[in-house]
């Protein structure tokens, strides 16, 4: 029986389910075929490895070549993770599912080029509003009629976002979890004007790259994040207070509430940028919700460039590999 933290592949039924999953294509892969992904940091390099790893053509665009070239190393390691444990005693059939998933990914610096043949573009750069809306205005106008546009956002409304086009028929918000390959849940986003087979066409497709899908209304963090927000503010609160130090409340999180990783760990994983974004707009918003209230601990991090894991330091250190 094969166990992993997150229950991923309890048992011997589960592993053959994920196995097809990953492997084997099913009806959507006939509508979706061609997915763009906009941005290729944490979240969309992790989005474009579980497109293609399950046989769809994807392509990475970012506006910087190094990050494209950084998440193609990436989705490669995390294959290798994951073919290792698939394919454990079958080194040929692991290296043609290393070689296959990676022959389906592009790399792009020109969103406009890469929508040209997309079904589904989904959005994974910065969480700033007006980025996201030039963003989408800019590939409605070029983006064949057919294609769907998604939003990987964690906290902006998908009914703000999808403004900008002539296309809120054919616009969700598919909310992914990091790290990607790893974490099975996906959020729908349907907003008001999403049409039935635009919300099904991504059901079929959460489902096709292995991802178990729930729906969410457009409403602030969707589901997880309306719930794990606030309580990693408290934990930076209690922090601030002097309550106990980041390690003590990890700890406690982890071997007292059964979680994976400890508040901060998980703010360092997430990237502390994105955290103080998050908290940032809802203040703005809601600022008669103390629960969204932004603590100064994590503006004071980012100033400092201590973005998390990724630049080495947060609030633990790294080694930088
Ligand atoms: C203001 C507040 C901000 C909130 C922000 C919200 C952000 C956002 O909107 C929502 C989120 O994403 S919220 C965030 C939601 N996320 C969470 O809450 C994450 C919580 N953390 C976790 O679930 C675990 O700590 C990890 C999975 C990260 C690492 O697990 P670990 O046990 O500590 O370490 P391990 O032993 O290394 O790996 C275990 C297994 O996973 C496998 N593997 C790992 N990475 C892989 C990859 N990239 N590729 C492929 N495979 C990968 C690995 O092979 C291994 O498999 P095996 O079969 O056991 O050999
Ligand atoms: N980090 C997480 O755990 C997490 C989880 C779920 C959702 N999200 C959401 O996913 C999105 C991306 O987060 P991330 O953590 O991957 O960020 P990131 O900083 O790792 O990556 C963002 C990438 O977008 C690129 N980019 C910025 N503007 C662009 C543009 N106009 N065109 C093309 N590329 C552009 C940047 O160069 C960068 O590489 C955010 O909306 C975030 O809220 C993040």
């Amino acid at each position: 029986m094969a166990v992993t933290r997150m229950g991923l592949l309890r048992t011997p039924y589960m592993m053959a389910s994920f196995r097809r999953n990953l492997i084997t294509s099913n009806s959507t892969q006939m509508a979706i075929k061609n997915v763009v992904v906009i941005g290729g940091g944490l979240m969309g390099s992790g989005i474009a490895q579980v497109a293609a790893q399950n046989g769809q053509n994807v392509t990475i665009v970012d506006l910087d070549q190094k990050v494209l070239d950084k998440a193609k190393n990436s989705i490669n390691i995390s294959l290798q993770r994951i073919a290792k444990k698939l394919f454990k005693d079958d080194s040929v059939k692991a290296e043609k599912f290393l070689s296959d998933s990676m022959a389906h990914v592009t790399l792009s610096t020109n969103p406009e080029q890469a929508v040209n043949q997309s079904d589904l573009v989904v959005e994974a750069i910065v969480e700033k509003l007006n980025i996201k809306q030039k963003l989408f205005q800019t590939l409605d106008a070029v983006a064949p009629t057919h294609t769907v546009f998604a939003s990987n956002t964690s906290s902006l409304p998908i009914g703000e976002i999808a403004q900008s086009t002539n296309r809120k028929d054919r616009f969700v918000g598919l909310h992914f979890f990091n790290p990607v390959p790893v974490m099975k849940l996906l959020e729908v986003i349907r907003i008001p004007e999403t049409s039935d087979d635009t919300y099904n066409l991504v059901m079929e497709w959460g489902k096709s790259i292995g991802k178990q899908t729930v729906t969410c209304k457009d409403t602030p963090g969707f589901i997880v994040n309306r719930l794990l927000v606030p309580y990693m503010m408290e934990a930076v609160r209690l922090l601030e207070r002097g309550d106990a130090t980041a390690r003590d409340i990890d700890t406690a999180m982890k071997l007292g509430a059964g979680y994976p990783m400890g508040p901060f760990e998980l703010l360092d994983y997430v990237g502390l940028d994105t955290s103080k974004f998050i908290i940032e707009g809802w203040a703005e918003k809601f600022p008669e919700n103390p629960l969204f209230k932004p603590v100064p601990t994590l503006n004071r991090l980012v100033e400092e460039g201590k973005l998390g894991m990724k630049t080495g330091e947060g609030f633990y250190k790294y080694q930088k590999k």
